[in-house]
């Protein structure tokens, strides 16, 4: 699922989901999730398009009635992160208009193999207005925070009141989230 839609959330929702194809030690997708947001439970219910990226029809399924969408790219794959652009392209055409973005670098354990730095990422997501971040499926790196921040905008918005400051996603990843460290840099 690496450049495409890694995830789509949903809250509270009954359709079953799909099982993710590996089982690296800390999933990014194929389960129903519980994020618990200011005492509040917020269930996620996430979608892996599981390596059917090839079958567009098949992928808007996946994302159309989406409230969030994860784009995972894999630092070690450039061909992922450049498949990213035409995603957020389909994305924009597709999906619900205010659907929540956020883009994720994978694999940020891996410190030999790397193609894409994480300045590329920020660069790319800032041009797209999304949250980013490195996250390590491996480690667990980030990856608790990336569902934590779709469920805190989610009951956001559908708790907000008029004179409620709104809920910044991307101010809130970027003060929270963990770099990797310094040799996994190009
Ligand atoms: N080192 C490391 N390996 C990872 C990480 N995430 C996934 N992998 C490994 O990368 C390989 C591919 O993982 P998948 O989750 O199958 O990749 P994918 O892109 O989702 O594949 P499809 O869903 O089939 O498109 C597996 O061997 C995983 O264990 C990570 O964060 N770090």
């Amino acid at each position: 699922m690496t450049g495409t839609p890694g995830a789509a959330a949903t809250r509270d929702s009954e359709t079953p989901q799909r099982s993710p194809p590996c089982s690296p030690s800390y999933d990014l997708t194929g389960k129903n999730k519980v994020v618990t947001v200011d005492g509040v439970r917020v269930k996620l219910q996430i979608w892996d398009t599981a390596g059917q990226e090839r079958f567009r029809s098949v992928t808007h399924a996946y994302y159309r009635d989406a409230q969030a969408l994860l784009l995972l790219y894999d630092i070690t794959n450039k061909s992922s992160f450049d498949n990213i652009r035409a995603w957020l392209t389909e994305i924009h055409e597709y999906a619900q208009r205010d659907v929540v973005i956020m883009l994720l670098g994978n694999k940020a354990d891996v410190s030999s193999g790397r193609v894409i730095r994480s300045e590329d990422g920020e660069t790319l997501a800032r041009e797209y207005g999304v949250p980013f971040m490195e996250t390590s499926a491996k480690t667990g790196m980030n990856v608790e925070l990336a569902f934590l921040a779709i469920a805190k905008e989610l009951k956001h918005r559908a708790g907000q009141r008029a004179d409620e400051p709104s809920f910044q996603i991307r101010d809130y990843v970027e003060s929270q989230k963990k770099r990797p460290s310094c040799c996994s840099f190009l």
